[in-house]
């Protein structure tokens, strides 16, 4: 067979897809289901707050149930009873050899109904029913604005075949709710409603509807006669479970509501075990969580899995699998000092390997760690004794960038006067050799400028700080800080350099969460990156590179 007559039959099948009645406005005086429009004005009751000032637009696919909701709109706008018509929109995903004529068609019913009606195009990347799904809402949230609501008319049917085919994918208490009758959700940083009123209403309901309203609704072949697993469960499963019990549609929306109370009480508890867990809580960012396990051992099995699930889960779309929980799980109980293990998960917006250091558990962002290996960049800055004493110049901050790529950026912020109070600390506080404490007193008696250098450390650089009796080097330095072996690469070394002798006095190590200052002995060497950010204003920061640029529009 030829393939323009494999074209024509599609063409043929595809155009008695259309139901077979004429686009016509619908009537003023005609039937409302009654069951129908309770369902949505319960759910417009129930959200009206939330719904308060929204633009509403309702997905229509030109479908039954899409176009039967649409149809309730208009009827019940008309009447007085809705507060609002929503636009419809379409969007022509030209899979089929017939979409072009299907979007034309929703186009001609909402001009007949004079609703107003938008055409999307998408693009596909693939050709399954998930593909299809995902391009979908990309152009409806593009089209879209911040804080609408897009109506969708998920029923009870479609409700029990979700619920159906996770529960053959094994899903856990989240993914056995079901859809969610009212969903915020976030693309970038933008979010939408998706608002499904229609939730507990049975497909048959809308079938009889539509026809009494004789809708001419396109009958998307490949929505029963499809070889994904829901076409199988609608066709074959569903009928057969009826026939043990007539109820099962609504039985299992109703186990999926009561599974969406027990996962929001699982969050809940999640979300507060993680506050409890996490190390420094309100600076952790995406790329780089960090939780304790220590505190995470303190609690019963079942919550340190939910909690995983949780804290693995945490800026992501889709939850990891049971597998990874249970491998991350395992990594936490390991008692050996072994901790090379690496383990990744390859999530739906990021890559993210897991790895544990010493008590800490870590969720580190491949771009973060491939971003942790370029190199350091080395400065110097001139600073006249004058900008110590000024009383303007000395409060201006420094911003020094360290490292940067397209996704992060490593800064030093500081003043003047920071370095001023490190070095008048050191000077009362310190044993100094005599050169470097004349040098220091000759900056401050206004008689010198000096060099400040940031430098990454050197390999065999020893530095004295408040945790060894001695200074150290390398692998020991870094031991001490318990610093994880990612981020080893990334320690710079702050030094004041005498502009006679060139000689440097050491005065701050810093790495991009984390600074200490040092010393020449252990008793003062002890000032610890909190009281540095908060007492001396000096500041170690890695933001993401659309982080910076917001707080810079700021
Ligand atoms: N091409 C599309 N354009 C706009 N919205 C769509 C489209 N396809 C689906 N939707 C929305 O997503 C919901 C669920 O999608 P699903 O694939 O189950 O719909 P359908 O069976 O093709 O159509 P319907 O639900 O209208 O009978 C629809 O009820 C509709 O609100």
């Amino acid at each position: 067979m030829s393939s323009s007559n494999n074209d024509d039959n599609n063409n043929a099948k595809n155009s008695s897809a259309i139901r077979q009645y004429p686009i016509q406005s619908i009537a003023a005086d005609s039937l409302i289901d009654q069951s129908l429009a309770e369902a949505l004005l319960a759910s417009v009751a129930h959200y009206r707050d939330q719904l308060h000032g929204r633009r509403i637009w309702l997905a229509c696919s030109g479908g039954r149930d899409s176009l039967a909701l649409a149809a309730l709109c208009l009827q019940l706008y008309r009447r007085g009873d809705l507060p609002f018509l929503p636009q419809l929109l379409h969007v022509n995903h030209g899979l089929q050899a017939d979409s072009d004529h299907w979007a034309q068609h929703v186009a001609q019913w909402a001009q007949a109904q004079q609703m107003p009606c938008h055409i999307l195009r998408a693009t596909v990347n693939g050709h399954d029913e998930q593909a299809a799904r995902q391009a979908r809402y990309q152009v409806m949230f593009a089209h879209i604005n911040q804080d609408d609501v897009l109506l969708l008319a998920h029923h009870a049917d479609d409700q029990a075949e979700t619920v159906l085919m996770r529960l053959m994918q094994g899903a856990g208490v989240n993914g056995l709710s079901g859809m969610q009758p009212w969903r915020e959700q976030s693309q970038g940083a933008r979010c939408h409603v998706l608002w499904r009123p229609w939730l507990t209403v049975r497909r048959t309901a809308i079938t009889t509807y539509a026809e009494q309203l004789k809708l001419p609704y396109i009958n998307d072949p490949t929505n029963d006669d499809g070889d994904n697993v829901r076409s199988g469960l609608r066709r074959d499963i569903m009928p057969l479970l009826a026939t043990y019990n007539a109820n099962v549609v609504h039985n299992i929306a109703r186990s999926a509501q009561l599974l969406a109370d027990a996962h929001a009480t699982v969050s809940t508890q999640a979300a507060q075990d993680s506050q409890y867990t996490a190390i420094s809580p309100l600076c952790q960012p995406p790329f780089q969580r960090v939780l304790d396990i220590d505190k995470l051992q303190s609690m019963p099995l079942h919550r340190q899995r939910q909690l995983l699930h949780y804290w693995l889960a945490q800026d992501e779309s889709l939850p990891p699998a049971k597998q990874l929980i249970d491998d991350v799980l395992a990594l936490t109980q390991r008692t050996d000092a072994n901790h090379q293990t690496t383990l990744d998960w390859y999530a739906s917006k990021q890559i993210y390997t897991i790895r544990r250091y010493r008590q800490h558990l870590y969720r580190l962002s491949h771009s973060f760690l491939q971003w942790l290996t370029l190199p350091i960049n080395e400065q110097t800055l001139t600073l006249s004794s004058h900008c110590l004493f000024d009383n303007a110049s000395k409060k201006k901050t420094e911003t020094i960038t360290l490292r940067s790529n397209d996704s992060f950026c490593w800064q030093l912020q500081f003043t003047p006067d920071t370095i001023k109070r490190l070095l008048t600390y050191l000077l009362e506080h310190q044993s100094l050799p005599p050169n470097l404490s004349v040098d220091i007193i000759n900056i401050f008696e206004n008689e010198a400028d000096f060099l400040l250098k940031i430098a990454p450390l050197g390999r065999q650089q020893r530095l004295q700080t408040a945790f060894a009796t001695r200074p150290q080097a390398g692998k020991k330095l870094t031991q001490t800080l318990a610093m994880p072996v990612w981020l080893r690469d990334s320690l710079v070394v702050i030094s004041v350099v005498s502009t006679h002798t060139n000689e440097e006095l050491p005065l701050l190590l810093v790495s991009p969460f984390d600074s200490w200052m040092l010393g020449f002995d252990k008793s003062a060497a002890g000032i610890t990156s909190t009281i540095l950010d908060s007492d001396f204003s000096f500041r170690t920061t890695v933001r993401t590179i659309s982080q910076c640029h917001q707080d810079d529009s700021n």
